[in-house]
């Protein structure tokens, strides 16, 4: 073959700056794109074996090398898979590389923000120039009687190409890399980019820094077998001298075989049958680096109407605070391609963990592109549905665990139905509740057992220390409530309110339900509370010098409480939110009543003090407000202080 030299349309002044803006945040991809089409190299070759186009040598491994010289700061990509011909090389790398690096800019150089670009795909062997001043590649095609070829390009925008000296089938690039691009030659670098993007590739990857001393290599690779058996076992397995067999001799020389640093067969890639518990959790554990087991998860296998694969785990949260955050890996044919994107997985699943397989996803495509496809959409429906089907089904057939994860699975659960219209329809009869008994219930449950006496509202309590006073009063009179402990639980009931008019949540302390009071007669009793009232009202008024405050004397059963405070249901939602969007400073009034002062006229204390109210009884007054507002809600730092001194004050009084 004769010498060949060429030019390529793309000229550097207008590329490089492309790359480098577009590019400069990732442009470890290169790794991906090259170890990608040695991949891609060996599958093609396996397909023409099976095809019957090619035989393959007796015990022949297909494998992908990636070797690291930090010295001579170079990177070399080779497979053994299909190689390319001159006319190849001249048609794939000159024409369609070239010419597909040219598309790439010319598609996206008047883009301005490159979260629009989704992984960059679409640069493929061109991506080696974003970090290599000169690349080289050596190949050998799989055609009986091919020569091997030697093509070379610096600056990626003129090239060489004659005959090379390969006298192996495949494929070898040789990165030398440009100043800026140097850590990329360095072992740990490398393995950490290669682990991030192709630890899940179809081929076996085997990894070798060229410059490590050897018995540093010897070293690495024991580690290397260690952290195999590791990864095998979930638990570090100790290699022992002591019970050196003959038998483990033999192993010992086995392991002594280098090991890929990638796992070919990854789980999501078996059929589900195949797939132990063990396995499930082990995978969760190596690719999610959470040694919380998971609770339960989701193994999406589907071949039609499009291809997806893929593992979702709900994962234990340890408390109520603990903040969500799930990570969803997609990858495309095991090609990672990132984390978390949100145009094809629905937003409320990111709360998950898992990993989406889809090689039919269309990724050299911008972001917006994706979020208006028609194909996407579908998926994303198809992993919505899968994770309502397997949660209902749950409900249906094994409520013990569904009611057992509910406090886990809960917040997300709940999240996925304010955001997701389809989840929702599909969730809405499986949401349970815990009640004060700490039973699972549904909305219709409550319904059923409180309708006598909940006057068709829901009850719920938020906390159960502070509001212990109303939950016992509410036990006491036998109505139920929810508990809603989680910040979620707000917007969930105002949409559950908004969905249907019928329902009606109130926290317990919002008001007196007439079942904690006495019936008080019309008439002289009614005339005598009303009197009461009015005094009490002018007296707390005048010691708290509060003088809106509203203020009603009521007959409860149980004479032991003294005061409540109540705070209406609007009112406390209404602060709710303000304290949500920190728009403190603005009085809470304004959007309707605050808080009432309920004092029992069954309670004898409160009798006291209407019967000595011409004396100085503030102590009283002061004392019985501050102890219904604890009921209610913390006290703020200033009236903590006066209560505290107070409380002694009294109990210095009582033993004089
Ligand atoms: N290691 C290799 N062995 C054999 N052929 C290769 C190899 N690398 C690249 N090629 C050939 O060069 C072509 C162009 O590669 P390039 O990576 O630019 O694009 P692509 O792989 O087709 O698409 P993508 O943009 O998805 O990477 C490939 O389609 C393939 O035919």
């Amino acid at each position: 073959m004769s010498r060949e030299q060429g030019s390529l349309s793309i000229n550097s002044e207008n590329i490089f700056p492309i790359i480098k803006k577009w590019l400069y945040s990732d442009h470890d991809i290169f790794y991906r794109e090259l170890i990608s089409n040695g991949c891609d190299a060996i599958t093609k070759l396996k397909k023409l074996s099976i095809m019957g186009e090619y035989e393959e040598v007796d015990g022949e491994k297909y494998r992908l090398d990636v070797i690291v010289s930090p010295e001579n700061k170079t990177i070399k990509i080779i497979d053994n898979g299909i190689g390319m011909t001159v006319d190849e090389v001249k048609q794939y790398i000159n024409q369609i590389a070239f010419s597909g690096a040219e598309a790439f800019l010319a598609q996206y150089k008047d883009k301005t923000n490159e979260e629009q670009i989704i992984g960059h795909f679409g640069l493929g062997f061109y991506s080696a120039f974003m970090v290599a001043d000169r690349v080289t590649i050596d190949t050998l095609s799989y055609k009986p009687g091919s020569t091997s070829v030697h093509w070379e390009s610096e600056g990626g925008t003129e090239f060489e190409m004659s005959e090379g000296d390969k006298e192996t089938r495949g494929t070898e690039i040789t990165l030398y890399l440009n100043e800026d691009s140097y850590e990329f030659s360095n072992e740990y670098r490398a393995k950490e980019v290669i682990q991030k993007y192709c630890s899940f590739m179809p081929v076996e990857i085997y990894f070798t820094n060229a410059d490590a001393p050897i018995e540093e290599k010897k070293e690495e690779e024991k580690e290397e077998i260690i952290d195999a058996e590791v990864d095998a076992d979930g638990n570090a397995v100790e290699n022992s001298d002591a019970d050196d067999t003959e038998a483990n001799e033999e192993e010992k020389v086995e392991d002594k075989e280098p090991k890929p640093i990638n796992n070919p067969t990854p789980l999501w890639t078996k059929h589900p049958n195949d797939c132990s518990e063990e396995e499930y959790k082990e995978f969760y554990r190596n690719v999610f680096h959470d040694f919380k087991e998971p609770l339960f998860w989701i193994h999406l296998n589907m071949d039609y109407p499009f291809n997806l694969k893929g593992i979702l785990y709900f994962p234990k949260i340890n408390t109520e605070y603990d903040s969500v955050e799930g990570t969803i890996k997609l990858y495309n044919n095991q090609v990672f391609i990132a984390d978390n994107i949100k145009e094809v997985i629905p937003e409320f699943l990111m709360l998950l963990k898992g990993v989406i397989d889809c090689p039919d996803l269309p990724l050299n495509v911008s972001r917006s592109a994706l979020q208006n496809d028609g194909f996407v959409k579908k998926i994303s429906e198809y992993i919505t549905k899968k994770v309502a089907d397997k949660l209902s089904g749950m409900y249906k057939v094994e409520k013990e665990s569904y009611e057992k994860y509910w406090d886990d699975i809960s917040p997300f659960i709940k999240y996925g139905c304010l955001k997701d219209e389809k989840f929702r329809d599909k969730m809405k009869d499986f949401i349970i509740f815990k009640n004060l008994e700490g039973k699972y219930i549904t909305l219709p449950d409550y319904a059923e057992a409180n309708k006598e006496k909940a006057n068709d509202k829901i009850y719920y309590a938020t906390d159960l220390q502070q509001q212990s006073q109303y939950i016992n009063m509410f036990k006491e009179a036998g109505i139920d409530a929810l508990v809603l402990t989680h910040n979620i639980d707000q917007p969930f009931i105002s949409q559950l309110e908004q969905q249907d008019d019928k329902l009606h949540f109130q926290r317990i302390d919002a008001d007196l339900t007439d079942s904690f009071k006495e019936e008080v007669a019309e008439g002289e009793e009614a005339d005598k509370l009303k009197e009461k009232t009015d005094a009490l009202t002018e007296l707390f008024r005048k010691v708290l010098n509060k003088e809106k405050l509203e203020v009603k004397v009521e007959k409860l059963k149980n004479e032991n409480v003294s005061s409540m405070v109540t705070l209406s249901e609007e009112s406390r939602r209404m602060q709710d939110m303000m304290k949500m969007y920190n728009m403190y400073g603005m009085d809470p009034g304004m959007f309707g009543s605050s808080e009432t002062l309920v004092l029992n006229a069954n309670n004898k204390l409160v009798q006291y003090i209407f019967e000595h109210k011409d004396e100085d009884v503030s102590i009283f007054c002061e004392q019985l407000y501050d102890l219904a507002l604890l009921s209610h809600k913390p006290l703020e730092a200033e009236a903590m202080t006066k209560f505290i001194s107070r409380s002694n004050e009294i109990m210095l009084k009582m033993a004089k």
